[in-house]
Formats: structure tokens, C-alpha cells, sequence
């Protein structure tokens, strides 16, 4: 038997599975159609991009997907199972967790309270249990209590468990959505402009915070994201929607370097562009074009 592989022998390492499976997804609000054909496969265990200019559908494609709004047409699947025309909160337990691109927090609880909100998929025990304070009751507050705080840890903030979430530093605060988000226990975190208003430390803070949450939670993270230095930084692969519809996707170097990719976010036609596609210069314009 030899003990190398002949060359050209094609390998058979069969592609992960994808856990989300988007297909001919389409919404229209009345005669204006937002999203048209979108086909997403996101493979488990990955982190994916989502990126595009101001207005191309991609918010509207993560309400489709969260059952925030009803699709017009498509089908979504999570492992296997299909998902599309279920409500919100039997989405959300089948392990669809997301955060929004304005953070939405409820400003005069504290942060452990807002994530112990996060928590009510997770709790078994009836009305009456509570009201009369039972066993059970008592043994899932404690554990809700104790997983509020392991997460606030896991994303930076313990010193934050009691403060008003209004209080924060806006940094904070989108740290605390990831943290309720986190605490339903997801299979798939999709997370709307996450660095949206941060400085370059906090963007490299979210860096590594969704680096380990793909790697010690094991939770399949999508994120619609502006700021390119994090999407480069984080994503496995990107997909970039214009207009409405997918325009291309790929790796983030196929991304960076297809031309059409920055005539969508700089609006003009690809061969005016200078610079070779392999140079940072086309990031640096769609970080111009974004700010
Ligand atoms: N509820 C709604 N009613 C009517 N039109 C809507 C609604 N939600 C979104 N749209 C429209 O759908 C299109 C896509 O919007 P969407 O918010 O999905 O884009 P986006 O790519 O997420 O943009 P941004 O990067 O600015 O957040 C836009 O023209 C928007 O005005």
C-alpha cells in the first residue's frame, strides 16, 4: 500500500452541512419587493458575512429568517427542519437567536435582568409554581440567575450585572444583547451591525468575542456588518447582496478582490477603479464609501 495519496486523486471531504438553508427567499411590502431569489446556505459551525449597501435587503433578509416579518415566497430550513411560516417564538425555539441593528434592550432593567428575559425558553415551571414559590420554581431562578451571570462574564461585562442597562456605555450595551441573545442557548446567532458606533479596539474586542463563541459555544454565527476591517477579520465566508438580490459570494479574499463588489458600494463602473484588485485600496474605498 503506498503511503501518499496519487497525485490528482480527488479528496473526498464532504462539505459541512449547511444548518441554515435559505432558498428563493422573497419579500415584497406591497408593490416594492425588498428581496428577491436569495439563496443562503450557511454552513454549521461557521461564521458568515452578510454585507452590501445602505437598502440592499439585508435586515430584510434576517426578519424573514427570525419571523419578524412573513416571507412573500422561499422556503428556510435550520438542520434540516423547516422553519419558514412558524411564529417568532417557535423559531426562536428551534435555536434562531438574533440581536438588531438598534439595540433594543429594556433601558430600566438592569443587565442581569435583561438577560434572565432571554432565558424564558430555557424555564419549565408553571404560573402557579412561581405564585406559590415551589421546589422547582426556586431551583430554576437560581439557575437562571447563575447562567445570567456566566454570560455577562462571557462577554465582558460581569462588572455590569447591576446597572441600569440605560447606564451603559453603548459598547456595553450591545455586549448585553449578545449575552440575551446567548442565554436562550441558539444553534444560530444572527447579530444585525454588531460593531455599529464602535472604535477600532471595541471592533477587535468583537472580533475575538465572536471567534469564541463559534469556537466554545459551538453556536453558527451570521452577522450583517458595515465595518469591513471586522467582516474580513471574523467571516469564513461573505455574501454580499445589492439591490435587492445576491450579487456574488465567496471567501473574503474572493470578495476583496471582485470588482463588481466594489461597484456596487462605490456606484460606478468597475473599470474606473485604479487600483489592483489584490491592493487593500478597494477595502479602504468601501470603508470610505461605508463611514
Ligand atoms: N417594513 C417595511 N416596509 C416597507 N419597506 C421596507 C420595510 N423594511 C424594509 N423596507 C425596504 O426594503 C429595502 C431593503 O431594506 P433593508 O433594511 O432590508 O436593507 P439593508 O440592506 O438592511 O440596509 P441597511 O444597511 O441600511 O440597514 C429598503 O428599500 C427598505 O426601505
Amino acid at each position: 500500500m503506498p503511503d501518499v495519496l496519487p497525485p490528482n486523486l480527488p479528496l473526498a471531504i464532504p462539505p459541512r452541512a449547511p444548518l441554515l438553508d435559505v432558498h428563493g427567499l422573497k419579500k415584497a411590502f406591497g408593490g416594492m419587493i425588498a428581496i428577491q431569489n436569495v439563496d443562503l446556505r450557511i454552513a454549521e459551525g461557521s461564521v458568515h458575512a452578510i454585507i452590501g449597501p445602505n437598502g440592499a435587503g439585508k435586515t430584510t433578509a434576517f426578519n424573514c429568517i427570525t419571523a419578524f416579518v412573513q416571507p412573500t415566497a422561499g422556503t428556510i430550513y435550520l438542520g434540516g427542519e423547516r422553519i419558514d411560516g412558524l411564529p417568532a417564538h417557535v423559531v426562536a425555539r428551534h435555536g434562531v437567536a438574533r440581536t438588531y441593528q438598534n439595540v433594543r434592550l429594556f433601558p430600566n432593567m438592569t443587565a442581569l435582568e435583561n438577560v434572565l428575559v432571554g432565558q424564558h425558553r430555557r424555564l419549565h415551571a408553571t404560573f402557579w409554581e412561581a405564585i406559590l414559590g415551589s421546589g422547582r420554581f426556586r431551583r430554576e431562578e437560581a439557575e437562571a440567575r447563575a447562567r445570567a451571570h456566566h454570560y455577562l462574564a462571557f462577554v465582558g461585562i460581569p462588572q455590569r450585572a447591576g446597572d441600569l442597562a440605560r447606564h451603559m456605555p453603548y459598547g456595553d450595551q450591545r455586549r448585553l444583547e449578545i449575552a440575551r441573545a446567548l442565554v436562550a442557548g441558539p444553534r444560530i446567532l444572527m447579530l444585525d451591525e454588531p460593531a455599529a458606533g464602535m472604535n477600532p479596539a471595541e471592533g477587535r474586542a468583537l472580533v475575538e468575542l465572536i471567534e469564541r463563541i463559534r469556537t466554545e459555544l459551538g453556536v453558527t454565527v451570521v452577522l450583517i456588518e458595515h465595518h469591513m476591517r471586522v467582516v474580513m477579520a471574523v467571516a469564513e465566508r461573505i455574501t454580499v447582496f445589492n439591490r435587492g438580490a445576491i450579487l456574488t459570494e465567496g471567501t473574503p479574499g474572493e470578495i476583496q478582490a471582485d470588482e463588481r463588489v466594489i461597484e456596487a458600494y462605490l456606484g460606478r463602473r468597475s473599470g474606473q477603479i485604479a487600483a489592483p484588485a489584490a491592493s487593500p485600496e478597494p477595502q479602504r474605498q468601501m470603508e470610505a464609501r461605508i463611514a
